[in-house]
């Protein structure tokens, strides 16, 4: 119900399904370490936050910047104690982060991109983070048991970083959205039930790597553009904020097709976005809004993955436009 605090959504939600407890308490937690990155990105040159700290790479090869560790160690600190959690995966970590000795255990696992679209820190555009809850198959995980089909997951969310913060949630039984009222530091319930629209005619690519695209790609992007003169009969608009969490954002609202697709530059990657913390829980949240999402090839909930930092192409959005565009990869 609109206006609803995130504790009382949750607990209603748990009475729905006879849940214990637990997951309610978790979620409550990952909202709060999302309040706690919101503050620091929100304090930004104040704090100092915007500092560079040189040229420390991430397992991804990627400069990690000031807000990205700090966020990172903000989630890592806000959940290692809670005991809801056998262990956690983050892009900032090369190996999965352990739940510290003595500490009481939990039966999820989380994985997490602390800061995504971090490139947009300094030029003051929307950034978030990202996760993806797992059931833990024991409480002393390997990396292997964070290796589970995005259809495995038990919720997930992203929380934005924007003109206003947003919690955007699924536990399976659709998608909501809960604005951060600052005045009572409490996520309120701002967007329940929320439906990507199953046409569109708005798409988000980096349109820098056209050329290096396979050709099912350039096929759909070069109609769009073709526009009213094209084969499509039909205009199209442009986005690129290259920032995942406010693209899908953006889809959630108004629908769209959203797209890293492969290129020829990605190849030996896999892709450019990040399966577990990036591309599942993202496609988990846009499936329950009713859109689709696909590498192109496949359902991306479906791959069963083979590395914690695996990488693989995205398209995700309106039903009809993806559909469009797997069809025409199935088609070669
Ligand atoms: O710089 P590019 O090639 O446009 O890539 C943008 C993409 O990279 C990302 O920023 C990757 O996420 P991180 O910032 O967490 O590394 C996505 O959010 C975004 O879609
Ligand atoms: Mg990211
Ligand atoms: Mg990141």
């Amino acid at each position: 119900m609109q206006g609803q605090h995130l504790t009382q959504f949750l607990i209603s939600e748990q009475r729905r399904v006879g849940g214990t407890g637990e997951l309610t308490l978790l979620l409550t937690d990952i909202a709060g370490a999302c309040k706690g990155i919101g503050h620091e990105v929100n304090r930004g040159a104040l704090a100092g936050n915007l500092d560079s700290i040189g040229s420390h790479e991430n397992i991804q090869g990627e400069v990690q910047k000031k807000l990205d560790v700090l966020s990172d160690e903000i989630f890592v600190n806000s959940l290692s104690w809670t005991g809801h959690l056998a262990g956690m995966a983050s892009e900032e970590h090369d190996e999965i982060i352990p739940i510290p000795e003595g500490y009481p255990r939990g039966k999820y696992l989380i994985c997490f991109d602390p800061l995504d679209g971090s490139s947009n820190i300094e030029v003051n555009l929307s950034i978030g983070t990202i996760f993806s809850v797992l059931l833990a198959p024991n409480d002393n995980p390997t990396a292997e048991d964070f290796l589970q089909p995005g259809t495995q997951q038990v919720a997930a969310g992203f929380c934005i970083y924007g003109p206003t913060t947003i919690l955007i949630l699924t536990t399976g039984n659709g998608v909501n959205g809960f604005t951060l009222d600052r005045n009572v530091g409490e996520f309120i319930l701002t967007h329940p039930n929320i439906t990507i629209p199953e046409d569109t005619s708005e798409f988000a690519i980096n349109m820098s790597n056209h050329r290096f695209w396979e050709a099912p790609m350039r096929r759909y992007v070069d109609e769009c553009v073709a526009g009213k003169s094209g084969g499509r009969e039909k205009d199209f608009n442009m986005r690129w904020l290259a920032s995942m969490v406010a693209e899908v954002y953006r889809v959630l609202m108004r629908g769209g097709l959203f797209t890293y697709p492969m290129d020829e530059k990605l190849k030996t990657k896999g892709g450019r976005l990040r399966l577990l913390y990036e591309a599942n829980p993202m496609s988990f949240i846009v499936e329950q809004a009713g859109g689709m999402a696909s590498t192109g090839r496949e359902r991306i909930l479906d791959i069963q993955p083979v590395s914690v930092h695996q990488r693989v192409p995205v398209i995700l959005g309106s039903k009809n436009e993806v559909a469009r565009l797997v069809a025409y990869h199935l088609e070669g």
